[in-house]
């Protein structure tokens, strides 16, 4: 990829279904190293926007480039710089670790020479080398999902594309799956470009797209979706309540009620304000507590839905990419 030229490059990319208008020109860039989460509710044109970025699907109109290579014209050398890491298992169980990997480097033509070495950095990097000689059948949820990603990397992709990683998996697991995914951004600067339902993973990303209706309707790093989406929750404990709340009335202009036993109000930048409130207030206060809006927040002040009404669509587009590509 010429040094420069970001990971994934759209332009006015459109794609139409005979009346259908899926993705309806669409427009983003993502920067090589990025970790990009692509978010949205069922039916909002994400895995159209994915197989065409793929090479699976063509574009009605506009153009992408991945890895610095067309889409449409240079689909070859997009696909020989993308890894795809689907969510149905297509790992033969009654093949070792290592042999699945051997069988996928063929598959892509990863010169023998360079195979076996490529093969225990990547397992290593997934914490499955000690483990590489037992049968797939064997392992856990967890221990297949990283053999996966390590296989989406055995051809050294530079994007890397990942359906819901960590789909169906336990929060430990989950926590060590992202574990990974920053040493492996780390360690080889790869671009991942991935699909979430998880609120607390998209907050991994560096930033986040949330497509509705065939449109890129946010895009931005999760803190300021957050911080676009209104004011920071913020509670006190204090000495004597109904003082404080007169107190944010007269000096600050605030409306403050009690809940939970605790005065709490609005403000646009909780923390900033926090100083100010212990410089201003008046009343002693005892303990304070700023939350902020969740990207929960920003799922619904964007599309409408929750992203809970969201789950359950994984799509199919990884699974057809393998067929097509096999
Ligand atoms: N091959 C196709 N033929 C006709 N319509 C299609 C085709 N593929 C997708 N669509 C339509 O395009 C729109 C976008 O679908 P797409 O699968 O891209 O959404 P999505 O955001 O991936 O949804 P999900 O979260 O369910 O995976 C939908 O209205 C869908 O019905």
């Amino acid at each position: 990829m010429p040094s420069g030229e970001p990971a994934v490059a759209v332009e006015g990319l459109v794609k139409s279904f005979g009346d259908v208008e899926a993705v309806r020109g669409i427009e983003f860039e993502v920067e090589p190293g990025e970790v990009f989460g692509f978010l949205g509710p069922n039916g909002a044109g994400k895995s159209t926007t994915i197989n065409m970025l793929c090479t699976l699907l063509r574009p009605t109109a506009g153009a992408a480039r991945v890895a610095g290579h067309d889409v449409v014209a240079e689909r070859d050398d997009v696909r020989r710089n993308i890894g795809l890491v689907f969510q149905d298992p297509t790992l033969d169980g009654y093949l070792s670790g290592e042999q699945n990997l051997r069988f996928h480097a063929e598959l892509y033509g990863v010169p023998r020479s360079l195979t076996g070495p490529r093969i225990r950095q990547v397992l290593e990097m997934v914490g499955l080398w000690e483990r590489r000689r037992d049968l797939v059948r064997l392992y856990s949820g967890g221990m297949k999902r990283r053999l996966e990603i390590a296989r989406g990397l055995l051809h050294s992709p530079r994007v890397l594309f990942l359906d819901e990683p960590t789909v169906g998996l336990d929060p430990q697991t989950r926590t060590s799956i992202w574990e990974y995914i920053r040493e492996l951004r780390r360690a080889e600067q790869i671009t991942i470009f991935l699909t979430t339902h998880y609120m607390d993973e998209a907050e991994n990303c560096d930033r986040i797209a949330i497509m509705d209706r065939g449109q890129i309707v946010a895009l931005d790093t999760p803190e300021a979706l957050k911080a676009g989406v209104g004011k920071d929750r913020v509670q006190i404990r204090t000495a004597d309540d109904s003082a404080a709340i007169a107190a944010l009335a007269g000096r600050f202009g605030l409306e403050a009620r009690l809940a939970e036993g605790l005065v709490t109000f609005a403000v646009a930048s909780g923390e900033a304000f926090v100083p100010r409130l212990f410089a201003e207030l008046g009343v002693p206060i005892r303990s304070v507590n700023v939350s902020r809006p969740s990207l929960d927040d920003v799922f619904m002040s964007f599309t409408g839905t929750t992203i809970r009404d969201a789950e359950g669509s994984s799509k199919d587009w990884m699974r057809l990419a393998m067929r097509q590509r096999g």
